[in-house]
């Protein structure tokens, strides 16, 4: 692992048992991918802060920032990415896809399935599959 990772946050937002994961958009980078909505922290940004930026901009939601569930660093060749998962909340209301995501789902998360997650999001499902046990 050479490069320098990027630094990400991403929300394991949970509701009445559901979590939520989304699709990013075709016109991004790894467009196809399901993920959990986050993004890039910002210098001097909080892990905290940077969640409920990304999720207000992508999303349009406020969601409350909880408990960290793992961090894990994935190279994914042309770049390396190190995405710290939080576990959030939220009181339910409208979700707006903007150009991030072309899609979003809730699902148990014993039934996501591993092979159509980012390869950096997995270990961090796994983390969340393991501390409900
Ligand atoms: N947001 C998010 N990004 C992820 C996840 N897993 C994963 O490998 N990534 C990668 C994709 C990107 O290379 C990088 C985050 O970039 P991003 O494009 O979502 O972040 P951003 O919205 O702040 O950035 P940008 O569009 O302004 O460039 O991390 C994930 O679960 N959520």
């Amino acid at each position: 692992m050479s490069a320098k990772p990027i630094e990400v946050v991403a929300a394991l937002l949970m509701h009445q048992d559901q979590l939520l994961i989304a699709r990013r958009h075709p016109d991004r980078d790894q467009s196809g991918w399901w993920e959990f909505p986050g993004g890039k922290i910002e210098q001097g940004e909080s892990h905290q802060h940077a969640l409920e930026r990304e999720l207000e901009e992508e999303l349009g939601i406020e969601v409350s920032v909880q408990a960290h569930i793992a961090t894990h660093t994935h190279d994914y060749g042309d770049k390396v990415v190190r995405l710290y998962g939080y576990c959030c909340y939220w009181t339910p209301q409208n979700i707006t896809l903007t150009d991030s995501h072309d899609a979003i789902q809730w699902c148990q998360p014993e039934q996501v399935a591993m092979d159509g997650l980012a390869p950096a999001d997995r270990p961090l499902l796994q983390a969340l599959l393991n501390a409900r046990v």
